[in-house]
């Protein structure tokens, strides 16, 4: 059966929450693909032989969607985290916004065409940090808001916006209140299409930049009714498993009426220099009194970040089936 839109599905079926896919770019990693490149998790597509049938890579690709779809996921994402086009433009082939676009058209019809035509497709959008690896820093420098956000997103967001295979836009991992000021200022013209915004937020619940979670809901109940009618959830990702219950929480409590999403991380830290995980800490509660804990906190869409498998996936489907 046909997916409904997604904003329709939000307001008609309050009950539903969605399960999404995990941490794509290091569950690639994990199965043997090298995403140690500028570009990270959008390397394997940029050579020529990954559109070829018999190539490996391709493989691997498909029997991760594969994978994630039986574990339960039917929200997932394309793997287009690291793929703006100052990334792309600066250290691939693909030089000219036309060839630009082409190039991201033809990852979201590989992934549709995977994923079929019942399940959701988020275009995913890593953060202006993306390309300088400050995800969990937040430091954008000594003036983030002189940052041309909108000139970094622009190509990504128009390819995007006309492509009407993708249901959702994601911004993601987000840890600098200027660049989340700039997108939510921006209006129908500019982001067309249903989009949501997860905020890379800190152990002590700061966004990565210090921003409170209290100013974030302040600006955003600032916006009223100015706010882009697309702006559908608000939520965190890339954050430790461990916080995530709680962070959730406190998110919930500044904004009660907001649909929001959550996909946290496995816990590791990210070290950007050597592009590796380390310090791996045990789980403090399992999966399913997560799960029940960030329902009851307002999520629609719960997933993993980073580091998160299909094994993650299928336990989240599982809690999300018995409490929602
Ligand atoms: C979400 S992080 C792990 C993505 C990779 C990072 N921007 C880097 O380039 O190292
Ligand atoms: N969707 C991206 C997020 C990185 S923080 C990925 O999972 O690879
Ligand atoms: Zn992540």
């Amino acid at each position: 059966m046909k997916r409904i839109p997604i904003e329709k599905l939000l307001i008609e079926h309050p009950q539903k929450v969605l399960v999404l896919d995990g941490g794509q770019g290091t569950e690639l990693e994990n199965r043997g693909i090298n995403i140690n490149s500028p570009v990270w998790s959008a390397a394997p597509f940029v050579s020529d032989s990954f559109w070829e049938k018999s190539s490996r890579e391709r493989k691997v690709v498909e029997e991760m969607y594969r994978d994630f779809m039986n574990a339960g996921a039917n929200v997932l994402m394309t793997i287009t985290y690291q793929a703006n086009f100052k990334s792309i433009s600066k250290n691939t082939t693909i030089k000219t916004l036309p060839a630009y676009r082409r190039f991201l058209d033809q990852i979201v019809c590989f992934s549709r065409r995977l994923i079929g035509e019942e399940r959701y497709l988020i275009g995913s959008i890593g953060p202006w940090a993306a390309h300088v690896s400050s995800e969990y820093t937040g430091n954008y420098g000594p003036h983030p808001e002189d940052i041309d956000y909108y000139e970094f997103f622009r190509p990504q967001l128009d390819t995007f916006n006309e492509n009407e295979d993708i249901d959702l836009i994601g911004f993601e991992t987000i840890p600098n209140f200027h660049e989340l000021k700039a997108i939510l200022s921006w209006g129908e013209d500019i982001i067309s299409r249903p989009f949501y915004v997860g905020l890379s937020v800190h152990d002590n619940g700061l966004l990565r930049d210090g921003t409170t979670l209290e100013e974030i809901s302040a600006h955003i109940k600032g916006l009223g009714s100015k706010i882009n009618k697309n702006f559908l959830l608000l939520g965190v990702n890339c954050i430790s498993f461990n916080q995530s219950t709680l962070i959730l929480k406190a998110l919930h409590e500044v904004l009660p009426d907001f649909p929001l999403l959550v996909y946290p991380n496995s816990g590791e830290i990210y070290d950007p220099k050597e592009k590796t995980w380390y310090h791996p800490t045990d789980k403090l509660d399992s999966w399913d009194v997560t799960v029940r804990k960030f329902i009851d906190s307002g999520a629609r869409i719960i997933g993993g970040c980073c580091r998160t498998s299909p094994k993650d996936i299928a336990e989240i489907a599982a809690s999300v089936d018995t409490y929602s």
